[in-house]
């Protein structure tokens, strides 16, 4: 089971939704249940000025939000309108997951951001193919 975690308001039940239904349906959800968790809320309004041409790519570099990955957090940027990266980040949690499941303890660990940044990699070369 996956479990979608944020602020209320961060998206996350549009994110669900454009991964299930591959569509963006703006302000249409009532609050479903609320936690406190505000990097995951800051991030999300970056990542909805960007979207509106707000904030420049310098701005998102300010270093005013904490960086995940100094907690070991696997980070990626996603956007239920756009769609960027939703069905990667939950392909990426799913593989997660089942390494875990089949995880040997002589094997090496699933790295899930290399898996992250190779995927996109391969995304932003071909997406002209
Ligand atoms: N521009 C933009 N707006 C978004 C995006 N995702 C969600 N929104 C909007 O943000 C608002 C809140 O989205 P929800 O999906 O309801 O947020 P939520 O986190 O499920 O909210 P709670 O149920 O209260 O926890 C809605 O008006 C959405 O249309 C996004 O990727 N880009």
């Amino acid at each position: 089971m996956t479990i979608l975690v944020g602020d209320s308001g961060v998206g996350k039940t549009s994110l669900l939704v454009q991964f299930d239904q591959g569509k963006f349906i703006p302000g249409s959800f009532s609050a479903t249940v609320g936690i406190g968790f505000t990097i995951g809320g800051e991030r999300f309004r970056r990542g909805r000025e960007l979207e509106e041409g707000v904030v420049t790519g310098s701005a998102v570099a300010d270093g005013a939000m904490p960086p995940l990955q100094e907690y070991g957090v696997p980070f990626m940027e996603t956007s239920a309108k756009t769609g960027m990266n939703v069905e990667l980040a939950f392909l990426a949690i799913a593989k997660e997951l089942k390494q875990r499941a089949v995880q040997q303890p002589d094997e090496p660990r699933f790295q899930i951001q290399d898996y992250i940044e190779s995927q996109k990699k391969k995304s932003s070369c071909c997406s002209f193919m």
